[in-house]
């Protein structure tokens, strides 16, 4: 049985990187520090669902990272569909039609993630999106639809994680990207918060790609982040 209280579990690594070869040597060099990947767009379309399966496989926990949205039966087979691959976690938008048809088609093992609001996103970006709400409000109003509909965690920044704690309750998942170790380059994030922060904020997992996967030394970055999440 895996230990709840590891604090490496906390952390998920993404696995933006051009190809499966890339990704299967960063983990390496990672080695034990890590337990938990994410596969998203870039892999995903170069292998990486194969490497997914090959990494539950292994005992690894894997996040596959689609952040689907479609009509409610496209989504409801193509999350039947992952449902297969051994995945803990899989994202869809945070869309009504959407979540309820990614909670009809998942499987017993499989978590469905609501991806909220960007954290590329602020107040500026999702009024030229066409919200009428500031982030924080929509972050608000999706999570409350999502704990309707059933689904199993939230994907918004850090830094509203304790409101969104409020609305889903206790065994409601947070996870957060937008998190930067101080010091980090944002890159396009803009609701971005230290390891330490997001934790204090009572957070369940932390989503980091660049400050890894661009480290020089990805396996001492992926300690340093873990020590913050215990
Ligand atoms: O669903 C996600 O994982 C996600 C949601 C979100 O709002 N923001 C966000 O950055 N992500 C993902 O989290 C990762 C963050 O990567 P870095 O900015 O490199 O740490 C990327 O793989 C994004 O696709």
């Amino acid at each position: 049985m895996p230990n709840p209280t590891d604090s490496r579990d906390r952390l998920i690594v993404a696995l933006d990187l051009p190809s499966v070869a890339e990704a299967e040597a960063l983990i390496d060099r990672i080695g034990d520090a890590a337990t938990f990947y994410k596969i998203g767009y870039r892999l995903g379309y170069s292998g990486g669902l194969a490497l997914a399966e090959r990494l539950a496989k292994a005992g690894l926990k894997v996040f596959i990272d689609l952040k689907l949205h479609d009509i409610g039966n496209t989504v409801e087979e193509g999350v039947r569909a992952v449902s297969g691959l051994g995945a803990r976690f899989l994202t869809v938008h945070a869309y009504p039609q959407t979540m309820a048809a990614a909670v009809r088609g998942r499987g017993p093992d499989l978590k469905i993630l609501a991806v909220t609001v960007l954290t590329s996103y602020d107040d500026a970006d999702a009024t030229e999106a066409g919200y009428g709400l500031p982030v924080a409000a929509l972050v608000a109003k999706r999570a409350a639809q999502a704990r309707e509909i059933g689904i199993d965690g939230i994907v918004c920044s850090a830094a509203e994680a304790a409101s969104v704690r409020g609305i889903v309750g206790p065994d409601g998942l947070i996870v957060t990207p937008g998190i930067r170790p101080a010091g980090a380059e944002a890159g396009d994030q803009k609701r971005v918060m230290t390891p330490g922060q997001a934790r204090a904020a009572g957070i369940d997992h932390v989503v980091v790609g660049r400050p890894i996967t661009g480290a020089a030394d990805p396996r001492a970055v992926v300690q340093s982040i873990v020590s913050e999440l215990a």
